[in-house]
């Protein structure tokens, strides 16, 4: 079971007296590369009986900068992330507020004022992670730090899909061009998001809203899932707008047995399924639209 701290610095977490293996990164999807990262903490971890902690960060340092663009609108939740890390193996999540204050600690504080107090044995990361202040940290300012403080700093090699090196940035462009099956290849896993059924306009048809801010694929048809946690349903999605709502059309009238609680919306693939009559009325739609 997952352990979930916020914000802890100068920690003394009585659990890590043996010492500690850690991994840092945004890990926003918690895509593949993210997944062999934390699963080389967890197996080494393991072995040799530290715990094993990820640290993270919220929101996200690309939104926090504003330089991201739709590169930095967001794949998981911090509910999400927490749960796929947890499901990887992890003991502890430690996620820290990154704001301006947060942004402005030197690499240096950063090990010393967070890293050192949770024992750390050994720190894992990817070849291009950097921290602390403009971004001023990278993995030899870890393994000079380790020199004084007794840890070690293992890098790990890119992971690749299709000679392409797997990254959150990879797979928002693939939800954002609509390829939902390339997303679920770089994550192991469907695009999810939670959310509510707003409105039931009949039988077959309700309205869902996401509860947070995260990525959409552009408007049009998809396949998904759609349930809480017991019972889930395949059925057909419209995007019309993707900052609005959801159309969801309903296999059978099944909705009242999750009726007021939240949903997940998982997007399972593009739909090719629409109705001769549905596109029929788009057409016209349309036409009216342009003609007005
Ligand atoms: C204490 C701290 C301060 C940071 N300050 C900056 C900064 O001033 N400018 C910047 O671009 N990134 C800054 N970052 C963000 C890092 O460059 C990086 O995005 C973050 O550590 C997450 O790693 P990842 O992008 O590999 O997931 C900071 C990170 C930390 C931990
Ligand atoms: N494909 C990968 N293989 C192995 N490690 C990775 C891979 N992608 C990222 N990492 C590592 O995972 C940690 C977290 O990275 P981060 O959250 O910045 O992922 P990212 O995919 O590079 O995100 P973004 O595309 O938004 O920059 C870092 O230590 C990073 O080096």
């Amino acid at each position: 079971m997952l352990k979930y701290y916020k914000d802890l610095f100068n920690p003394k977490l009585s659990e890590l007296e043996h010492g500690s293996y850690i991994t840092i990164g945004t890990f926003d999807g918690v895509h593949k590369g993210h997944q062999r990262l934390i699963s080389n903490v967890v197996r080494e971890g393991k072995k040799n009986n530290y715990s094993t902690i990820a640290i993270t960060f919220d929101p996200l340092p690309k939104t926090f900068f504003g330089n991201g663009g739709s590169d930095s609108s967001r794949l998981t939740s911090p509910y999400t992330r927490a749960e796929r890390i947890g499901a990887n193996g992890i003991d502890i999540l430690i996620e820290y507020t990154f704001n301006q204050s947060f942004s402005t600690i030197s690499a240096a504080d950063f090990i010393n004022e967070i890293l050192v107090g949770l024992n750390p044995k050994k720190i894992f990361i990817g070849e291009d992670f950097r921290f602390g202040y403009k971004g001023s940290g990278n993995s030899a300012v870890l393994k000079q730090a380790g020199l004084t403080f007794g840890f070690e700093t293992k890098i790990l090699k890119f992971i690749e899909l299709g000679k392409e090196r797997i990254s959150s940035t990879r797979v928002r462009h693939a939800i954002k061009n609509g390829n939902l099956e390339l997303a679920t290849e770089l994550m192991g896993k469907h695009h999810e998001i939670s959310g509510k059924i707003v409105r039931k306009m009949n039988d077959f048809k309700v309205s869902f809203v996401p509860n947070y801010d995260i990525i959409l694929p552009p408007a049009g048809e998809y396949m998904v899932d759609i349930g809480d946690y017991n019972d889930k349903h395949s059925t057909k999605a419209i995007i019309l707008n993707p900052n609005k709502s959801i159309d969801i059309i309903l296999a059978k009238p099944m909705i009242n047995s999750f009726s007021n609680d939240n949903v997940i919306l998982r997007f399972l693939q593009s739909g090719t399924t629409i109705k001769n009559e549905e596109i029929k009325l788009k057409t016209y739609k349309e036409r009216r639209t342009i003609l007005s």
